[in-house]
């Protein structure tokens, strides 16, 4: 199965009701602080809205609430690895993404046979701390080189402008949150990444 090159993350499942009509074929969930139940609920109606537009959904964080509800991927940063279950989800069938920063990450990752790998972040992000500033295209590329034919995802401070050099440096599919969720017309914002990765 291929992934789409554009991967837009929503932190609610309304972004997702807003923009799946325009046509995204893969998109994360990536909800933060938020009690089980809605959780839950929020999950559930992105399944739903997938299935009916043809998206890939890809659950962040949450793998035991992804198998709960029967979803085909999840997306885990080395913090989650400590904690998941790595055997249970692979039995589930689910696809894993994982997050890498550095070569150590890298390693690690590489021994749970990711279904994708993401390098972030590429330029700063304003989203959250990180300890990392700015990893540039050129890692793209290093990583590219390493991981051969595993999907590789760009991820932090990317936007449309921005993608199509991390195409060429090697990235297989760029991520974007801020770049559309904080624009003055995130509709625009997403026809343009369409245009710019169809
Ligand atoms: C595509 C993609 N890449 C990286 C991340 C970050 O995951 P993680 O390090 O676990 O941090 P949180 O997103 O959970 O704060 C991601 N979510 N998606
Ligand atoms: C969630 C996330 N993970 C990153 C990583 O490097 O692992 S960067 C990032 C934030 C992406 O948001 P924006 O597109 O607004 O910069
Ligand atoms: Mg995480």
């Amino acid at each position: 199965m291929t992934l789409d090159r554009f991967y837009p993350i929503f932190d609610d499942v309304r972004w997702l009701e807003r923009m799946a009509p325009l046509g995204i074929k893969l998109v994360q969930l990536r909800i933060k602080d938020q009690p089980e139940p809605e959780l839950r609920d929020q999950i559930a109606k992105a399944k739903t809205i997938c299935q009916n537009s043809g998206i890939t959904l890809i659950v962040n964080d949450y793998w035991k609430l992804a198998m709960d509800l029967d979803c085909d991927w999840i997306h885990l940063g080395q913090e989650d690895l400590d904690v998941a279950d790595m055997a249970a989800i692979r039995r589930a069938g689910l696809r894993i993404g994982i997050s890498t920063h550095d070569r150590d990450e890298l390693d690690r990752a590489l021994g749970h046979d990711p279904d994708y790998v993401a390098l972030g972040p590429i330029y700063p992000t304003k989203l959250k701390k990180m300890k990392w500033h700015q990893q540039g295209l050129e890692k793209l590329s290093e990583w590219k080189g390493l991981i051969g034919d595993i999907p590789l995802v760009a991820i932090g401070g990317m936007s449309v402008e921005r993608a199509p050099g991390a195409f060429e440096a090697g990235a297989d599919i760029v991520s974007a949150v801020t770049d559309i969720t904080w624009h003055d017309s995130p509709e625009d914002r997403v026809r343009a990444w369409l245009d710019a990765t169809r």
